[in-house]
């Protein structure tokens, strides 16, 4: 099967030597369609570096970025507007919904930045917000929400326009181990249902093992990966395993929370 999503010796150093910080030091993975990819790492460690140069935030100093064999910094106009806007679906911590917007018109921005009428996006609207429990919220302002429902929502707005792959950056990373779980739930069952493609980065070992495959970055490198046999392995004893990598990563877990 073709990789969805191919990083080759990707680099990004800051600053100038002796200063300088190397955020990504020649990363290479691939990302099958249909993977839920988790990234896991010590602060500092470059993983929003990687996210950033996936999202074409940062322009890295080597290396490639295919999204289904077409490489993205060569990317221009109307085709890197599509690629940002479409074929990429973006989730963040603080859920970044537009405060004046109720939750439907937040979900609904996508589609009328990209020119998608709505009736055509109607029923995915439906479809989604019933998956995602948020239909008696979707007339009210996030300062009406609660944080699990302002996140569900953000999921919404990410998922409205069907994109090839979901970047989600410390997805939980505002929310109590309640809702994280709730979401993360929900990203499974998009992700094993929809065969929704997700890269997530996150420190919390308990969203990771929700994950089929976690790679491990240190100071801009991948150390270590871990697999979850899905066929003979339960999340707790995959939990158990990153925790146990964790621990013997030295320094313990309080060198990766
Ligand atoms: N604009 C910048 N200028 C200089 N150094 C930077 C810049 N952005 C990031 N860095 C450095 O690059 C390294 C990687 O940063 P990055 O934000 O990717 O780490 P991270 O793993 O996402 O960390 P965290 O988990 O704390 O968010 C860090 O040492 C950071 O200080």
């Amino acid at each position: 099967m073709d990789s969805l999503l191919k990083i080759e010796s990707l680099k990004k150093y800051y600053g100038k030597k002796p200063n300088q910080t190397k955020a990504l030091d020649g990363i290479s993975f691939q990302v099958m369609p249909g993977e839920f990819l988790g990234i896991m790492g010590s602060s500092g460690s470059g993983k929003s570096t990687l996210l950033n140069c996936i999202a074409t935030v940062i322009k890295p100093d080597s290396g490639t970025i295919e999204l289904q064999g077409k490489e993205i910094q060569a990317l221009k106009g109307a085709k890197l507007a599509q690629y940002r806007g479409r074929e990429i679906g973006y989730l963040f911590q603080n859920f970044e919904l537009l405060d004046n917007l109720t939750g439907r018109e937040n979900i609904m921005v996508p589609l009328s930045i990209h020119g998608v009428s709505e009736d055509e996006s109607r029923n995915r609207l439906e479809k989604l917000s019933s998956y995602l429990e948020i239909d008696n919220v979707l007339d009210k302002f996030p300062s009406q929400m609660s944080g699990g429902q302002r996140q569900r929502v953000a999921a919404a707005r990410a998922l409205i326009l069907n994109p090839g792959i979901i970047l989600a950056d410390e997805p939980t990373g505002a929310l109590d181990s309640r809702n994280a779980k709730a979401l993360m739930e929900k990203l499974l069952g998009l992700n094993r249902d929809d065969n929704t493609t997700i890269l997530m980065v996150t420190h919390d070992s308990n969203a990771a093992s929700f994950c089929k495959r976690i790679l491990f970055i240190q100071d801009g490198r991948i150390f270590h990966e871990l697999r979850r046999d899905m066929e003979r392995e339960s999340q707790q004893e995959f939990y158990e395993r990153i925790l146990k990598l964790m621990a013997q990563m030295g320094g313990g877990s309080a060198n990766v929370l």
